[in-house]
């Protein structure tokens, strides 16, 4: 089964509304966005311990785990992949 970025996202989006019981996406989002700034900061921490020596599998693992709350993050905001996508695409021709 695939499952890319945009896929991800979508199901994050039809999960927000969730029974928090049910959907960790929905969890959080009812938890706030402090929470979900809180587990991006620890997410991003356990990319940094994984390179720095926990393997090439584990380190996969955390950039999903980022990548994964990175996005709702931007959910919360109202906020789209499409919204960096075209803030890299501005840079590369720029
Ligand atoms: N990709 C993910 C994903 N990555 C990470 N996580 C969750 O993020 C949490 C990581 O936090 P920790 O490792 O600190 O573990 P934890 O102690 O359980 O977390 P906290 O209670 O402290 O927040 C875990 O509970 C993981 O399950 C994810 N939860 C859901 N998804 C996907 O999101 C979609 C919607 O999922 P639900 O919202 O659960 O339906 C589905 O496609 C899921 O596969």
């Amino acid at each position: 089964m695939s499952m890319n970025i945009n896929q991800l996202f979508a199901v994050i989006q039809a999960r927000r509304s969730a029974p928090p019981e049910e959907s960790y996406t929905a969890r959080l989002t009812a938890a706030g966005e402090d929470e979900i700034l809180k587990k991006v900061g620890e997410e991003a921490v356990e990319v940094i311990l994984a390179a720095k020596g926990q393997g090439q599998t584990r380190l996969v693992e955390e950039l999903a785990d980022l990548t994964y709350h990175t996005l709702v993050l931007l959910a919360a905001r109202g906020l789209t992949p499409q919204d960096v996508e075209a803030e890299l695409a501005r840079r590369h021709a720029g």
